[in-house]
């Protein structure tokens, strides 16, 4: 558990402009909650607005494109969410492997792209339930995690986060055990700092996503080298989110 907690809202293709009041919402609690770090990845359309209401939290994307610009009709780049005030940017999402059949390979395209433009990068993997029942979600998921790093990650300690979100536990309401949870942020750590060295290896967050809710944060955000949460359904409402963000504010309060 990481000295700042980084827990990211991921709204998904959820949101109109009627949702920029729970953004604003959230933003007012985030003054009182300075030592958590809050974050809201809401759908393009939504990064500016969000942006212009929200002062205290982080605001970033959900996708780009690996290019900088040209003929890709409906494709928004890196660029283009950094300018609309975007500080991050989610990439290898299982949604998007699985809808879009993104590959590791476009993955670290992407992300060479984002780090060019100057923004952070939540890097998600996870293993379908196969891999976990066969013994091999560890195996998977640092092979999927490896493939999906660029050559490049320019201060990865500062620029990089890791989402792990076991496939199975996403939206189904049944999160992943605290012990499983553990063991894999434990495993990802160690490649970190085999890939990155000491320094940036233990100061790149490891987060976890899948069915995170107000019942079950503080007990995963307290897990071993668990530095925050990525949230799907529960960030849609800034009551449910931000009592994710107070139980991640309370685990630290119970550590310090
Ligand atoms: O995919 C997720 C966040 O990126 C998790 O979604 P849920 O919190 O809805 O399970």
């Amino acid at each position: 558990m990481a000295s700042r907690p980084f827990i990211v809202g991921n709204w998904k293709m959820h949101g109109t402009r009627a949702m920029l009041s729970e953004a604003r919402a959230i933003d007012r609690a985030a003054q009182r909650l300075m030592q958590v770090e809050i974050a809201l990845a809401p759908p393009f359309t939504l990064i500016h607005p969000v942006r212009r209401e929200a002062e205290q939290i982080g605001v970033g994307a959900q996708d780009c494109h690996p290019a900088d610009g040209g003929a890709h009709t409906g494709d928004i780049s890196a660029a283009m969410v950094a300018d609309a005030g975007a500080g991050f940017v989610i990439l290898g999402h299982s949604e998007r492997r699985e809808g879009h059949n993104e590959k590791d390979k476009l993955i670290a395209e992407k992300a060479a792209a984002a780090f060019d433009a100057g923004l952070k990068v939540i890097l998600c993997c996870g293993e379908p339930m196969e891999k976990r029942e066969a013994g091999k979600a560890v195996d998977h998921v640092l092979r999927q995690l490896k493939a999906s790093l660029p050559d490049n990650v320019p201060e990865a300690g500062e620029r990089l986060t890791v989402a792990y979100e076991p496939i199975w536990a996403i939206g189904s309401g049944e999160a992943a055990s605290i012990e499983d949870i553990v063991a894999m942020h434990s495993a990802i750590r160690e490649f970190l700092v085999k890939t990155f060295g000491e320094e940036d290896g233990t100061a790149i967050r490891i987060i976890y996503g899948g069915s995170v809710n107000p019942e079950n944060a503080a007990e995963i955000i307290a897990g071993d080298e668990v530095n925050g949460a990525l949230v799907g359904g529960a960030s849609l409402s800034a009551e449910s989110f931000m009592n994710i963000v107070l139980a991640a504010q309370d685990v630290i309060a119970s550590q310090s």
